[in-house]
């Protein structure tokens, strides 16, 4: 029997979480059963959200026996909005946390994209024996780079899209997001930027949260040291968005993690590279 194909429609949930002064309702993508979770965090760019990051990651992962779940996180997509003058990556993780809870899952692996790779960070320092192994991919901690001036030149171009949401910035933010442009379709740009228009909500809290407080992703280096789970650390040469050095940096400071560097790759590694990406990660996951 052939196994039925994974649609966004088809695998869309919500949770209410409550932690704290946080009530929101969450929207994630339920995918594939299996005794192991992987959750994936999308990044920070407008209109992202778990689908669209990953879409090129879920089959092969669910294949293998995972059970995948992609979390909006509050701020994206379907999930609700909200203004942070905290730590983003914080606010994500306890997020996330209550998210488990509500589906009765005890332990996952963490798959995190930029922010959402600070987010897994911020999660396996908040609540280590809730975390199997990680795979940080362009993110990991804020915090400043050796080689290049911050914020880069595609968080520049990610700040001014959120403030003009134009199909013109749209594309000259994507124009530095990849490394081969040739990819990127006229379809892609569209759905993009119906994500983001659909709701402004979102757009204008994270502007705000901006103003609030500009560093909303702090430097986690001093305390990696305390993270003992096994991570795969991936970046691509070409990164415009976050710099490679921050891939060393967490090498450096991780006591059980590697790198693998993709060349002729920007900030989509498991995007623009998906075929070896996914092999990497599932070899990864199971060994
Ligand atoms: O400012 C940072 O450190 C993080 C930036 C991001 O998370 C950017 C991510 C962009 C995407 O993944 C996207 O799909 O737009």
């Amino acid at each position: 029997m052939t196994a039925p194909t994974i649609t966004e429609a088809s695998t869309s949930q919500f949770a209410r979480i409550n932690a704290g002064e946080l009530d929101l309702l969450i929207h994630y993508n339920d995918c594939g059963q299996g005794d192991e979770t992987v959750v994936m965090l999308h990044g920070s760019g407008p209109g992202a959200s778990g689908w669209a990051n990953f879409n090129r990651n879920i089959e092969p992962l669910v294949a293998a026996g995972f059970r995948v779940i992609l979390m909006d996180c509050p701020g994206w997509s379907k999930s609700d909005s909200i203004v942070c003058d905290g730590s983003r990556s914080d606010l994500n993780a306890i997020v996330l946390k209550g998210l488990l809870d509500a589906l009765g899952i005890e332990k996952a692996h963490i798959l995190g994209n930029s922010m959402g790779g600070h987010s897994a960070v911020a999660f396996a320092l908040r609540y280590p024996q809730r975390v199997g192994k990680l795979v940080l991919m362009g993110g990991g901690t804020g915090g400043a780079s050796l080689f290049t001036p911050m914020p880069t030149e595609g968080i520049k171009r990610l700040q001014g899209l959120y403030r003009e949401p134009t199909i013109e910035n749209l594309k000259a933010m994507m124009e530095i997001f990849v490394f081969d442009t040739g990819d990127l379709t006229e379809e892609l740009f569209q759905a993009r930027l119906d994500n983001m228009l659909a709701r402004r909500d979102h757009l204008e809290n994270f502007v705000k949260s901006l103003q609030a407080n500009p560093k909303q992703f702090p430097d986690f280096s001093p305390r990696l040291g305390e993270i003992n789970a096994e991570t795969l650390v991936i970046w691509g040469r070409q990164d415009r968005f976050v710099p490679m050095d921050t891939g060393l940096r967490l090498v450096a400071g991780l006591p059980n993690s590697e790198l693998h560097v993709f060349n002729r790759c920007g900030h989509w590694a498991q995007w623009e590279h998906a075929d070896k990406f996914n092999r990497m990660v599932l070899d990864f996951l199971t060994h």
